[in-house]
């Protein structure tokens, strides 16, 4: 039971420390939402506010490697430019194995909590996974409405290994039929700013690959609470995919926040900070979060991709030349990763880590 849900400690056992989650929670029948999940004014999401991004149309890639490549490499950098986020189709990966990563996310977070709590942090039988609720609920000023857990490649062997049963196989096959294209995406933002990068390079700049499964259980008082809050993704590109709720908004230039709709088929990628420092700027990692909902539980399945940690990021030269300064300084990507981990999402913070004096 969830026992006393006023009480700050109990609550925040129960759900993070315990591992119940916040799905935990809302099984042992609990019907508002408790302190520790109340957001602030300033962060909380009144209304789903009709704005979406509908005009943008999804990037057909069925043309990526044929006559049509200058058209869709110009749509791609145009939105890596402006928006940050766009959604693809044609992008390589089956819609058969889409509905099965959403099917074995609710498979996962559907099991018997103590089944989850194994991937706890603390007792995890392995390195490569991680279940939670929340992104740092001991730092926050509210918990988020999320729980997740991550499932980190190191190779084939190892996810089928390690990974959690109900997920290893759909979540790998989601990365390796998503992979060339993410590289390919890679590769058209880089020509853009004149840079062929060599295949060492570009592999050291996407070293580190993770899938996520995130789960948003209906929320009593959507209105109160975040399922993820303003953040942007640290990596390179992050691909995602999200179920039918919807939910996911981006910020736009003039601070408003647009919903990037559910397309049924449609991948959405974004551009993380790396590609930002890397691009001196020209490419946005866009600000983003998650509106929780009572309509039902949500699941998105976010593959993110980032340098090993060991990789020095920097604007690049031949983007520092064209530019005539160097709007970043040169970082360990080790510092960036634990300075990003080590607070609560704050907008675009992440990045005056690496902005230069
Ligand atoms: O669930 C979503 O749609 C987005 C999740 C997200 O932004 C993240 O996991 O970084
Ligand atoms: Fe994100």
């Amino acid at each position: 039971m969830a026992g006393n849900y006023e009480d700050r400690d109990t609550l925040f056992n129960f759900v993070v420390k315990e591992g119940n989650g916040v799905k935990g929670l809302i099984d042992s029948g609990m019907s508002c939402v408790p302190q520790p999940f109340v957001q602030p004014l300033s962060e909380r999401i009144a209304t789903p506010n009709g704005q979406t991004c509908e005009a943008v149309q999804p990037i057909d890639l069925s043309q990526l490697d044929g006559p049509g490549h200058k058209e869709v490499a110009k749509q791609i950098v145009e939105a890596a430019e402006t928006l940050g986020f766009f959604q693809v189709v044609n992008h390589g990966v089956s819609e058969e194995l889409l509905e099965l990563l959403k099917t074995s996310a609710h498979e996962f977070f559907e099991q018997p909590p103590e089944n989850k709590a194994v991937y706890l942090k603390e007792v995890s039988p392995s390195k490569l996974v991680k279940y939670g609720t929340s992104f740092v609920p001991e730092k926050e000023k509210a918990i988020e409405w999320k729980d997740y857990v991550s499932m980190l490649y190191t190779n084939d062997h190892e996810a089928l290994q390690h990974w959690p049963e109900q997920c290893r196989e759909v979540a790998l096959d989601f990365l390796k039929s998503s992979m060339a294209m993410v590289k390919k995406v890679v590769e058209i933002l880089m020509e853009d700013v004149g840079v062929i990068l060599e295949e060492e390079r570009m592999n050291r700049l996407m070293g580190t690959k993770m899938v996520n499964m995130n789960y948003y259980p209906t929320c009593p008082s959507p209105e109160l609470t975040i399922g993820v809050g303003r953040h942007s993704d640290m990596g390179m590109l992050t691909v995602l995919l999200q179920d039918g709720i919807g939910g996911l908004y981006v910020k736009l230039d003039n601070g408003e926040w647009a919903e990037i709709p559910p397309i049924n088929g449609a991948l959405v990628i974004n551009v993380g900070d790396t590609l930002q420092i890397l691009s001196n700027g020209k490419y946005k990692s866009a600000e983003h979060r998650v509106r929780t909902t009572n309509i039902g539980s949500r699941v998105s399945v976010p593959i993110f991709t980032a340098p090993n940690p060991s990789e020095k990021i920097g604007p690049l030269p031949e983007v520092v030349e064209r530019d005539g300064v160097a709007r970043y300084k040169e970082v360990l990507f080790q510092d960036y990763m634990s300075n990003f981990f080590s607070q609560p999402h704050d907008g675009k913070k992440s990045l005056d880590f690496a902005r230069a004096d």
